[in-house]
């Protein structure tokens, strides 16, 4: 990149950084060779010239455009094949993904859920039976579970599975509309396996949900196989190439081994067997609210790549009337708008890191039978899943709206980013219903330390403020990480003392539960707002690297602190120590912390090194060459192809000639 002709304003930007980019590149990625591989890797894929469109996507048809998204899944699978086996190198493919699809790939969910499906939940003779199938895509799966009727309350589903022990056989069937599976990525027109969530019926009795593995077309013709009802459900907000669909099933009949039983077992006679806690059946679910929390670091960074060098660039209005017109980047405003997004990208990709280690020891836990610290993964899981994905999706906007009225292009590519980042935020667990789920791990960790009971890690917060509430305020990163825990505290509290109110004035407690989830949804914020506090402050203070490039990291982490404490200054007067004197110089440490980034501010944009075939915007290249971009790609509109469009014989020619009579 480096040899690109640039815009002088960038040249500038990015001689006055202060720190080596290439040392928080090789940061970000885990090592100088980790860098060097993943640049070779994503060098091989955009080398690759059937990935790259002739025309851009936005003006084919939903057809075609599915249709070549598939054309390029297929190939970048065997370009991936290939590469994976010449460098035994495990590439990420969510990056390049967003370099080659712009938007999502077909295979999204196969790769995402359905593989992962059959290794969670199946046994190793199942495993071993779909794994290398599905892995080598001689069969191609999706994950269905959600349905036209339900999608947050799972334990609603209406798809049945009734065990026929005569033929030892389950019967899918989905008696009603509202029954139909609707959603699952893959499924339209592309899939022809699934994992069917279904409620498993034995002689007349219900066992709750199951995962079962279920051929839906045949293999050779991909037409649906007799007894499956399957089509996309159209166009959406973003997602346009995930190829979401539709399911039902009548009287269809499949293999009792086809139920993925390393949890719950079906026996040949029927018998069935419990698994050691029927909550495991959820575990895809989990694992992917984890891996949402890193794309919430990856989303972030593209639309911060783009607003940062595009502000660079952009000249508009003055600060001073004499002087030339500015870099918009110049503005303060700018700044506030912005370093929070470069800010969030690194605490998501810390936070990221550090949930993704709590899951592989509660999954090693499990593999030997311990499940103690599965309530606390999950209800962490769930707040940083939720609160992630609703700041990412608020960060984009954010991005978008600091580009005026570029950023409203299509070729900017912030209007896609933010049609797959704010779905982060519905699927996977509607945020409320998971902020839900943490509340209830809250109230009972409340129950405990009022009880005196040793709290786990992630909430022992609460037991040391019962101890002491009363600390005093102080103006230092591990003050403000105190005054978090003290406000999510604060906010426990005070939810638990609201359902308690209302028990006591006759409420049953699901009523009074209901009454108090405005506060109980807040509490639950607080306490994620706390944990990505702590520990990317934490990691930061943890990380070596030059002195240059840490003072820059902390003063990240240090804005990202004082931004949310502003931002809720309200909840800091009423919950902890904070006087209005000591919010009056957090104000004063956050222009501070502004003006310090601004610098560095496209160096730490570069750093993301995020290449121009994955950023897909004319605002937002390298090179800064913005104008000329924006005009390339207009000329590439198919009615710039014509100096005169039919519709002005056919339309306007006809209503000028009659308004003339
Ligand atoms: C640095 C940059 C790096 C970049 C890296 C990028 C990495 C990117 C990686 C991306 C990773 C993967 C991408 C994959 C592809 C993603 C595409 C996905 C597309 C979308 C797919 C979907 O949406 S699939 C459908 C998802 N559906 C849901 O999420 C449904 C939500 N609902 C539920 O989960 C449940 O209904 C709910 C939990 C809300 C309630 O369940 P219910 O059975 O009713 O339980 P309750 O009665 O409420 O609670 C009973 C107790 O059970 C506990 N519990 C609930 N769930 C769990 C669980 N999962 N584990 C453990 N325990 C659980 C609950 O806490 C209760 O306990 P209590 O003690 O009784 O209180
Ligand atoms: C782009 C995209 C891709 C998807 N891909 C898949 C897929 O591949 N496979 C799959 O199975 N599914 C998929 N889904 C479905 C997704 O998982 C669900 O849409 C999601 O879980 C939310 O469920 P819902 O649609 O039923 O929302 P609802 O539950 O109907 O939510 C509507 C409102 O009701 C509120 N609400 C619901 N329950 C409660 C409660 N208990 N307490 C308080 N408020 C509540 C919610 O907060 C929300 O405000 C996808 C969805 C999207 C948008």
């Amino acid at each position: 990149m480096a040899n690109v002709k640039c815009n002088p304003d960038l040249v500038r930007e990015r001689a006055k950084c202060s720190f080596d980019v290439n040392e928080l590149i090789h940061l970000i990625d885990g090592g100088e060779n980790a860098t060097k591989e993943k640049r070779h890797f994503e060098e091989t894929i955009f080398s690759v010239k059937e990935l790259q469109d002739a025309v851009p996507e936005e003006y084919l048809s939903h057809k075609d455009r599915y249709e070549n998204a598939v054309r390029k899944a297929t190939i970048l699978r065997d370009v991936c094949r290939e590469y994976m086996k010449k460098y035994n190198y495990k590439p990420n493919r969510f990056r390049v993904g967003h370099g080659v699809f712009k938007d999502v790939s077909p295979f999204l969910l196969h790769d995402g859920m359905f593989v992962a499906t059959i290794i969670g939940q199946g046994t190793p003779e199942q495993q071993a039976e779909w794994l290398p199938k599905a892995e080598n895509m001689q069969i191609i799966g999706t994950y269905a579970q959600t349905e036209l009727g339900h999608g947050s309350f799972i334990r609603g589903l209406e798809t049945r599975a009734t065990y026929d022990p005569k033929t030892e056989e389950f019967i899918l069937n989905n008696a009603t509309l509202s029954s139909f599976k609707w959603w699952p990525g893959g499924l339209g027109s592309t899939v022809n396996h699934c994992i069917v969530v279904a409620q498993l019926f034995i002689n007349g009795k219900s066992y709750g949900i199951q995962p079962f593995i279920v051929q839906i077309r045949d293999l050779n013709t991909h037409k649906p196989l007799p007894g499956v009802k399957v089509g996309e459900i159209g166009p959406k907000m973003g997602f346009q190439t995930a190829n979401n669909g539709f399911l039902g099933f009548e009287n269809f009949r499949i293999p009792r081994m086809n139920m993925l039983m390393k949890n719950a077992q079906v026996l040949k006679d029927g018998t069935f067997v419990k698994g050691m806690n029927e909550k495991l059946t959820y575990g895809t679910m989990v694992m992917v609210r984890v891996g949402i929390v890193g794309d919430c670091s990856l989303n972030t960074s593209l639309a911060a790549t783009i607003a940062v060098r595009y502000s660079a660039v952009r000249h508009q209005s003055k600060i001073k009337a004499k002087e030339p017109e500015v870099q918009i980047l110049d503005y303060v405003t700018q700044q506030h708008k912005l370093f929070i997004a470069i800010a969030s990208s690194h605490v998501f990709r810390n936070v990221y890191s550090w949930l993704s280690k709590s899951y592989l020891n509660v999954m090693k836990d499990l593999a030997q039978g311990k499940q103690d610290h599965l309530p606390e993964l999950h209800a962490t899981a769930c707040c940083l899943k939720a609160v992630c994905s609703r700041d990412a999706g608020s960060v984009v906007e954010e991005c978008r709206l600091a580009c005026g009225g570029h950023g409203y292009m299509t070729s900017s590519n912030l209007p896609l980013v933010y049609g797959f980042t704010i779905a982060t935020v519905t699927y996977e667990g509607e945020q409320t219903v998971l902020l839900l789920q943490t509340a209830r791990y809250l109230v009972k960790a409340w129950l405990a330390a009022l009880q005196g009971k040793v709290l786990a890690p992630s909430v022992s917060y609460l037991s040391d403020w019962l101890k002491n509430d009363n600390v005093r305020w102080q103006n230092t990163p591990e003050g403000i990480v105190k005054g978090f825990q003290h406000v999510a505290a604060g906010k426990v509290k005070a939810a638990y003392d609201t359902i308690q109110k209302y028990i006591k004035l006759g409420k049953d407690y699901e009523d009074a539960w209901n009454l108090a989830s405005v506060q109980l949804m807040k509490a639950s914020e607080a306490h994620s707002r706390s944990i990505l506090c702590e520990v990317s402050w934490g990691e930061v203070i943890r990380t070596s690297a030059s002195p240059n490039l840490l003072q820059v990291l902390k003063q990240l982490a240090q804005l990202y602190l004082v931004y949310w404490t502003l931002e809720t200054s309200g909840d800091f007067l009423v919950y902890s120590n904070i006087s209005k004197d000591d919010i009056a110089i957090l104000r004063e440490k956050y222009e501070e912390l502004l003006a310090a980034i601004r610098p560095n501010a496209v160096g730490l944009v570069d750093a993301f090194d995020l290449r121009d075939e994955i950023l897909h915007s004319t605002l937002g290249s390298y090179d800064g060459r913005v104008y000329e971009r924006l005009m390339e790609e207009a000329l590439k509109s198919p009615l710039n192809q014509e100096s005169v469009n039919a519709s002005f014989h056919k339309y306007l020619k006809p209503l000028m000639e009659k308004a003339k009579l």
